[in-house]
């Protein structure tokens, strides 16, 4: 189906806004930006008054952790992991983790993020849920050996491999995979020794929590005697479609490497702060030349799905790391929300122009606190919230029109998760 996106002004991947229509071809790519002459196309969608950018990307989450919003908070990472998270977890079925999955991607779709990234399990109801949903997701199925027999263990991350060769390609073509240690001290090391050169074989990258926390940095210093940097490179887990969640406690030799091996890193401001784990180097690492992109982590450390608080946080908490007021501008933050999160999933989307997959996020520009405007920019940056977002649109398909979710009944969806989130509760107490 074609689309003409018109009377809006488009941001540009230079980060200029201008006025521009934005025309899609049936086959979901962008056919032209600019202001285009009237033709016939099967729909329309009105951007006046409104600023269209490339859809956001999330790139670092667990969707299905909208069911444990608010269920636990208040603690640091391992006692919030250790004390709840995991024990509840525990209960999900893969009917759970798809309903928490489909919560997730409308919160996502409302709030303009069209391509997310997943580490969790159950995976093939995750993979449902963004085919009916309409969104891209890279997922991969978390693997966690800490606690478990040879045997188990091992079988965990051969359905890493496995969940990412089945679903590589789903949805027609919008869902890719990777193989997702959950993070260097939480997996096998003989088994990362085995595993790593199979899914570089297999042509899989990796996806892991790094350096989140400084008991993540203690952990490896003391079983391995290095820092983490040394150790997963040693293992050929920082290769160049490799991206990393958090990088929050680096040294200045662990970000030269992440730059010298071309692996991105995101950031994960709220989650960060809301579990007290630290201030990542942000500034630093683009100064370095590392990619970086942005990322929620889940609903329950967060509490939102918004990318939108997530470039605000960033750029916000990007100054405060180093007490410069110049550090992480408005434009980094608008960067990393869009073209740092497609450049770490290796998706080629991320910016509107022609030739590019038409992920798209129309936000509303008519509001009190987005008047006056002096710079667009610094707006999207710094005032605009997830509800201004009014279409979204991925591969060429209309996801949200006017505010209204098209793929997915979202009192259906939000009735469900309520339920099966307090069915898991119970089971789990
Ligand atoms: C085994 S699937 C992924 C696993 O990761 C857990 N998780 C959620 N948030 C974080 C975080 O910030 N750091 C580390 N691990 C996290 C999630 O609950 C799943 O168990
Ligand atoms: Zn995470």
């Amino acid at each position: 189906m074609t689309l003409l996106v018109t009377g809006g002004r488009v941001l540009r991947p230079d980060l200029t806004v201008e006025r521009a229509d934005v025309r899609v071809d049936d086959d979901g790519r962008i056919d032209a930006v600019g202001a285009l002459e009237r033709r016939e196309t099967d729909q329309t969608l009105d951007a006046s008054g409104g600023i269209v950018l490339p859809g956001l990307v999330n790139a670092h989450g667990h969707a299905a952790m909208t069911l444990l919003r608010g269920y636990a908070d208040d603690k640091p990472l391992d006692a919030w992991l250790q004390e709840d998270v995991w024990p509840i977890e525990g209960v999900l079925t893969p009917e759970d983790v798809g309903a928490g999955a489909r919560l997730a991607a409308v919160e996502m779709i409302r709030s303009g993020t069209t391509a997310f990234a997943d580490m969790y399990f159950h995976v093939g109801t995750v993979a449902e849920a963004v085919a009916d949903a309409g969104l891209r997701a890279r997922l991969g199925h978390g693997v966690v050996t800490v606690g478990k027999d040879d045997e188990a263990a091992r079988a965990d991350f051969a359905e890493s491999l496995a969940v990412a060769e089945e679903y590589d390609g789903a949805a027609d073509g919008r869902v890719t995979t990777a193989v997702m240690p959950h993070a260097p001290h939480t997996v096998d090391t003989d088994l990362l020794a085995e595993f790593v050169p199979k899914a570089h074989e297999a042509g899989v990258p990796l996806h892991f929590h790094f350096n989140e926390t400084a008991e993540y940095v203690e952990a490896i210093d003391e079983e391995a005697g290095v820092r983490p940097g040394a150790y997963a490179d040693d293992l050929g887990m920082l290769a160049d479609d490799t991206w990393v969640a958090h990088g929050v406690h680096l040294d200045d030799a662990e970000i030269d490497l992440l730059a010298e091996r071309d692996v991105a890193v995101v950031h994960c401001p709220a989650s960060n702060m809301k579990l007290a784990s630290g201030m990542a180097p942000v500034q630093r690492l683009r100064d370095a030349g590392v990619t970086v992109a942005l990322g929620t982590d889940g609903a329950a450390s967060n509490n939102d799905l918004d990318l939108f608080d997530e470039a605000r946080d960033a750029a916000m908490l990007g100054k405060l790391a180093v007490d410069d007021a110049s550090a992480v501008p408005a434009e980094a933050a608008v960067e990393m929300a869009t073209r740092g999160g497609a450049e770490a999933l290796g998706l080629p989307v991320g910016r509107i122009e022609a030739g590019a997959p038409a992920d798209l996020a129309v936000v509303d520009f008519d509001a009190p606190h987005l008047t006056p405007e002096h710079d667009p920019v610094s707006h999207l940056a710094y005032a605009a919230r997830g509800s201004d977002v009014r279409h979204t649109v991925c591969d060429g398909r209309v996801l949200m029109r006017d505010r209204e979710v098209l793929t997915l009944d979202a009192d259906a969806v939000k009735r469900e998760a309520a339920e099966r989130a307090r069915d898991a509760v119970d089971r789990a107490s």
